[in-house]
């Protein structure tokens, strides 16, 4: 049996994976197409085309395709067929989704690029969609509380880590809402969602993204949730006096990006450029903030903050988180003694706290926050950056942004956590007397002036890019409570990954 690709001078062969195929198709006969090369010869030919994951350079996928031709109808259909039913039995990829667009994220591209990039590809993929593109902040939040939602596979949410935070905070909560969990009891046993999220970026700093799929491209993205793939991610809860705040992936920030994030939120329309003028206004205003913050280790993974391995695809720590949950799943009679487990305490003054679930890389810190932090292993980096000279804490920045180690500072701790606390001195003293205005009024006196360093105001939370109305947080990581349609990031950059044995080359 002769089938050709349908260029004549190619003498390549091409090996594509059954996992890697996005769409067969049978493809019209072309008389351009006919007159040249060999196929002149077939008097009358049929064709079919393969649509697949071509995996280029840094991590960015695209869709490439390989026609064959021939002259027997008959057959031509039998292979459309069975590539057909190979595709059928891909059983994790997605058929049905409900799409959220944030039509006003970053530079307000959302709507076109999902109209250009995303949406021609689903439809090739045979993939139905509801789309919603949203009219407020909290639409696509609530309207997850409404929707019949057992009819989808996937959601997909078009916009920045504030857009995907709004998506899993309605996907989440609606899920410990059917369990009948209350959100509000800071040590629930959450319900693990299954339901997974594509993030399409297109917002201002799309962390989320690139610390999952490793490049901020709509296709890629695109490519992956329709060939089903599925990275689970630990996901905080943060509370405040039993009251439940939100939840967070990526960035728990206090001090420096809650400062940045506070200011740059009265400059929107400066889209992704208002972090870099926020970041600078903060950077030079150099406020501390004093407190307290309890964290318990996290005993149980196997790593360090301080490894030289980042988490990549199949990450073996992950893993071993993934059989411990199961483990304790099994044996969910016996209560784990995690209250008793110890606290460590430390009262200090601190330029920045951040506690990241995730490496937080973006392309403004290619490796992140926290380099070696993992996406799924139940623990967070607790990063404790204390008071230090200007000098020294820009030394800090620049290496978010270099191969230096950011930790290798006498200012800077770092501990991997399941849990910690966190109280502001101003809270503390407002506590025990609640009627002391006068501090009050000087922390409003020290926002106004930027040149001042002091620390009688409070800073905010940033919590994956919104802010908190608290500063004192009760913080819990909740091991692999939700999935992505993202497998981590591939150690080889382009695809030298091994191929199934199920390959097209082999059926031929
Ligand atoms: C002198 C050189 C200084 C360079 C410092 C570069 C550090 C950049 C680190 C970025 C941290 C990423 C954490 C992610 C936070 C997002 O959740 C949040 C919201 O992102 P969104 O606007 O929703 O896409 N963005 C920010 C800047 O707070
Ligand atoms: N239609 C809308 N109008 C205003 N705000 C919205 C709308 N849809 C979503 N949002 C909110 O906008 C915020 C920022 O969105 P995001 O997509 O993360 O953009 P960016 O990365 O630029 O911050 C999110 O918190 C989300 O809740
Ligand atoms: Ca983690």
């Amino acid at each position: 049996m002769k089938m050709r690709q349908n260029h004549p001078f190619d003498t390549k062969n091409c090996f594509v994976p059954t996992s890697d195929i996005i769409a067969v198709e049978e493809t019209e006969f072309n008389k351009k197409q006919h007159n040249i090369g060999k196929w002149q010869k077939m008097a009358k030919p049929h064709a079919f085309t393969v649509y697949y994951v071509k995996k280029a350079r840094n991590h960015r996928w695209r869709c490439s395709d390989v026609t064959f031709w021939c002259v027997d109808e008959h057959l031509c259909n039998q292979w459309i067929q069975a590539l057909k039913e190979l595709l059928e039995m891909q059983k994790s990829r997605p058929k049905q989704l409900l799409v959220y667009i944030n039509p006003y994220g970053g530079r307000r591209q959302g709507k076109r690029i999902y109209e250009q990039k995303v949406a021609p590809l689903f439809s090739l993929a045979s993939i139905s969609t509801d789309v919603v593109i949203t009219e407020h902040a909290n639409h696509a939040k609530d309207n997850l509380f409404e929707v019949n939602i057992n009819k989808y596979d996937g959601v997909v949410c078009v916009g920045g880590d504030g857009m995907f935070s709004e998506v899993m905070h309605g996907l989440i909560g609606r899920m410990q809402k059917d369990s009948g969990i209350d959100q509000n009891n800071p040590k629930a046993p959450l319900v693990q969602c299954n339901i997974r999220i594509g993030i399409i970026p297109a917002g201002s700093t799309d962390c989320i993204c690139y610390s999952t799929v490793g490049i901020i491209d709509p296709v890629t993205s695109a490519l992956h949730i329709i060939v089903g793939d599925c990275q689970p991610l630990d996901v905080s809860s943060v509370h405040h006096n039993n009251t439940f705040l939100k939840y967070s992936v990526s960035l728990l920030g206090y001090g420096f990006y809650g400062d940045i994030l506070k200011d740059s939120e009265k400059k929107r329309w400066m889209g992704p450029m208002r972090y870099d003028y926020s970041g600078f206004k903060t950077f030079l205003s150099h406020h501390y903030y004093e407190g307290t913050i309890s964290f318990q280790p996290a005993r149980h993974t196997l790593g360090s903050p301080r490894d030289k391995d980042s988490c990549r695809t199949g990450c073996y720590i992950c893993k071993k988180s993934e059989q411990q949950l199961a483990e304790q799943h099994k044996e969910c009679g016996l209560k784990r003694e995690e209250d008793e487990e110890e606290w460590k305490v430390i009262k200090g003054k601190f330029l920045a706290i951040n506690a990241v679930n995730m490496s937080c890389a973006c392309p403004r810190s290619p490796k992140g926050l926290s380099p070696a932090a993992h996406l799924a292993d139940g623990s967070a980096d607790l990063i404790l950056v204390r008071k230090c000279s200007r000098f020294d804490f820009l030394r800090y920045l620049v290496r978010h942004t270099n191969q230096d180690d950011q930790f290798d500072f006498s200012f800077v701790d770092v501990y991997r956590v399941k849990s910690f606390q966190f109280t502001s001195k101003l809270s503390e003293d407002n506590e025990s007397n609640v009627t002391d205005i006068g501090k009050k009024r000087f922390g409003q006196f020290c926002r106004d002036h930027p040149a001042c360093c002091c620390n009688s105001a409070n800073s905010t939370w940033n919590c994956d890019g919104e802010t908190l109305d608290s500063s004192a947080i009760e913080v819990r990581v909740h091991c692999q409570l939700m999935k992505l349609f993202a497998r981590g990031i591939e150690e080889n950059c382009k695809g030298e990954a091994a191929y199934s044995q199920s390959s097209i080359e082999q059926l031929l």
